[in-house]
């Protein structure tokens, strides 16, 4: 299997390649040149374990991989979890399930594909002998996911940029209490946003990129989608005749638009899913486009759903490599565009599968207390927001992407209880080690040349 350039002016890559490239370097996405077809493979799938499930499904794509490594990787990846599920489907009522991707070590659906990143990257540097400067952009859940990945493995520094003030307290002291020397959380005086553009202008300048060998851990890294394909398919895989029969319809809380296009792409390999709902919080530039068509970035809002403060989404690029025919030179323009005037507004649009929602932070909190109130089930904010105009004639399945005790202040204001959890509580009082930066490339230089493995 070959991987491109969603922008076409890169050479194609291997899966191993891919992974390490990251971001493509005429800044582009990679995808698979070809999709394969898993239609028939889903009787077979139907009763495997989830890392089964993971492996027959990576093997797929991970062609330059010997299995018997692959196998070794994918094992490792989901023994951290702490449900034997991984990701168990929690049925709510007759046309409503939560798919829990919560209990994972970061305790949100991150966890997923960076817990596997963590292990691709190990074997990326045993096999080449190079150390590795992993480099990222969070709005609270990447970062933690991906400092917990690759914990204690030998050769790489991990560099963290999240938006100071903007993220839970909790969220923060995952990334910073760690205590290890390998790990450099940067709080940086800006916006996700910021910080995703900066991790771009990075990887995107090729001298900084290879001078210190630097590694995606966000979505714009291809593995990411990929692992997270795999609870899609999970999840369908759980379903009875009669609630495939009423057509099924994957809720997901949105931001960067890695998680829903992952589903996207199940479906696009021919999983029978008839919808997806993108549910965003009050930065709804998502919302606004699958409704309208009409794509335009405004200032991100501070929301009570912090890891979708996010406006100018990664992976919409990947999405709109296939919506506009495959075809590179068409995403050059529309990407050029977009990024001189800060919008598009498309013709010819094909987003018949999508349908979105937006949900400020008084019905966010409203949402947590009546989904409370009807199922006791306690929803973290993120996932409140897809509790919206669900269609009751459809087999819905909301996507939970983060444990309710990451944001404990929400959850006591909504419901008067406050929500815990063993590794959050004994994180509590650790003493925090973080780096302080203006948002601004020149900076992020500096201090790779300070602190980056190959630098001294
Ligand atoms: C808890 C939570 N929910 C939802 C999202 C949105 O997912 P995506 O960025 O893949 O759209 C994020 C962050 O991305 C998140 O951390
Ligand atoms: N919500 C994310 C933002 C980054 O998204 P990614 O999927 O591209 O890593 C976060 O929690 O950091």
């Amino acid at each position: 299997m070959k991987y491109i350039s969603t922008r076409g002016q890169s050479d194609e890559k291997t899966f191993t390649e891919a992974v390490a490239t990251g971001l493509a370097p005429d800044g582009g996405l990679y995808l698979p040149k070809t999709l394969p077809n898993i239609a028939p493979r889903l009787k077979q799938w139907a009763d495997l374990s989830y890392p089964d499930l993971c492996f027959e499904f990576m093997k797929l794509f991970a062609t330059d991989m010997l299995e018997d490594k692959l196998r070794t990787i994918v094992d490792a990846s989901y023994s951290n979890f702490s449900r034997k599920e991984i990701a168990p489907l929690v049925k709510l009522d007759g046309h409503l399930s939560v798919l829990e991707l919560f209990h994972g070590p970061t305790l949100a659906f991150k966890d997923f594909a960076l817990q596997l990143l963590g292990n691709l990257y190990e074997e990326q540097i045993e096999r080449t002998g190079d150390p590795i400067n992993v480099l990222g952009a969070t709005s609270g859940d990447t970062g933690s996911a991906a400092i917990h990945g690759l914990l204690g493995k030998k050769g790489v520094r991990i560099f963290i940029l999240y938006p100071q003030g903007r993220v839970s307290m909790l969220q923060e002291r995952q990334m910073t209490t760690t205590a290890e020397r390998n790990v450099y959380p940067i709080a940086i005086e800006g916006s996700f946003d910021d910080a995703q553009a900066m991790v771009k202008d990075a990887f995107g300048d090729a001298n900084l990129k290879a001078r210190y060998s630097l590694s995606a851990i966000n979505s714009i890294n291809l593995a990411r989608i990929l692992a997270q394909c795999v609870y899609y398919i999970w999840a369908w895989l759980q379903l009875d005749e009669d609630a495939r029969k009423r057509g099924v319809q994957f809720v997901v809380p949105t931001g960067n638009f890695g998680n829903v296009l992952a589903g996207w792409l199940t479906r696009e390999m021919g999983l029978p899913i008839e919808g997806f709902r993108v549910a965003t919080n009050q930065n709804d530039i998502l919302c606004r486009l699958f409704n309208t068509g009409h794509y335009e970035v405004t200032a991100v809002e501070p929301s009570v759903a912090p890891s979708m403060d996010i406006q100018v989404a990664s992976n919409f690029e990947r999405f709109l490599y296939y919506s506009v025919g495959q075809d590179p030179e068409r995403v050059r323009t529309v990407m050029e565009q977009f990024k001189a005037k800060g919008k598009y507004t498309f013709e010819d649009f094909d987003r018949s599968a999508f349908s979105a929602t937006r949900m400020d932070d008084k019905e966010i909190h409203e949402t947590i207390e009546s989904i409370y109130g009807r199922y006791k089930y306690v929803a973290d904010p993120h996932t409140a927001c897809a509790f919206k105009d669900l269609d009751e004639s459809k087999t819905n399945i909301v996507l939970a992407t983060a444990h309710p005790a990451k944001f404990p202040e929400v959850i006591e204001e909504a419901l008067g209880r406050t929500p815990t959890a063993p590794s959050l509580e004994a994180i509590k009082n650790e003493p925090i080690v973080n780096y302080m930066l203006p948002a601004e490339g020149e900076a992020l230089a500096e201090f790779l040349k300070e602190h980056a493995k190959g630098s001294e």
